[in-house]
């Protein structure tokens, strides 16, 4: 079955202002951000380099927060809660997946997709059942004992993905997935992202620097000097 996104909102971002203090001054890099994703819909946020993608991405992880505005995801308003309820909620309803793995070296490819239910109260067959499922389902199947020195990029990065979703959260935050990967296995792990959104439906925002990888987003979003100058759907 592939999935269409419905079209009612789902993250929302209204009048969202963010700066950082830098010395005595503020330097703003949002003053009125806005910004609505529907549920199941799949967004490649591009831009020059200290445009605010990572602002961005952090405030929509719960990393950061917002100076002011609102920004909504399903219906938690994570501008107004704080920071322990923030991590709660991210450990709960999001997958991150990082430009260089992030993956701990000291783990097998299996023990790192596990770690994320290490917090849930699961008991140990049925967390390594649902490991032994993600990595299948990545094409890692029967990979699980390896340690990521011994794999390739390519590899290293479905082990992050397969960390990402093994608690099946709603919602994947990308962050230039793609960035530390030659062309074949970037093409890889975006068929991979295509087929989690457009299979299971999962919403998916993409930061990117690469216009092919962007071209798998279903939109792309250009930031520029703190807003979204353009809007392009994808064919
Ligand atoms: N912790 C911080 N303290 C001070 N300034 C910051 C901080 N984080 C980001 N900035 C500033 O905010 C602006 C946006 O940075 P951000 O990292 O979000 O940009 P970006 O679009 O992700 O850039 P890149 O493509 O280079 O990763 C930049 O001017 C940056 O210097």
């Amino acid at each position: 079955m592939t999935t269409t996104p419905d079209l009612t909102p789902w993250i929302t971002l209204q009048g969202v202002r963010k700066g950082f203090r830098i010395g005595t001054e503020t330097v703003p890099v949002f003053s009125g951000l806005d910004l609505t994703i529907p549920r199941g819909d799949f967004v490649a946020i591009m831009g020059p380099s200290g445009s605010g993608k990572s602002t961005l991405l952090n405030m929509l992880a719960g990393i950061d927060s917002p100076d002011g505005g609102t920004l909504q995801i399903g219906g938690a308003r994570l501008d107004s809660m704080g920071e322990s309820a923030r991590s709660a909620w991210r450990a709960h309803n999001m997958g991150i997946v990082f430009q260089f793995y992030n993956l701990l070296p000291m783990l097998t490819a299996a023990e790192n997709v596990e770690l994320p239910l290490l917090l849930k109260p699961i008991a140990a067959g049925d967390r390594r059942a649902r490991v032994e499922k993600v990595l299948e389902l990545v094409g890692l199947a029967g990979r699980g004992r390896q340690y990521p020195a011994l794999m390739s990029g390519g590899q290293q990065q479905r082990v992050g993905i397969a960390r990402a979703i093994v608690t099946d959260p709603a919602l994947l935050l990308c962050d230039e997935p793609t960035g530390d990967l030659d062309r074949k296995s970037a093409d890889d792990v975006l068929d991979m992202l295509r087929f989690l959104n457009r299979e299971l439906g999962k919403t998916i925002v993409m930061v990117t620097h690469d216009p092919q990888a962007a071209t798998h987003a279903r939109r792309t979003l250009h930031l520029d000097k703190g807003q979204f100058v353009e809007e392009r759907k994808a064919a």
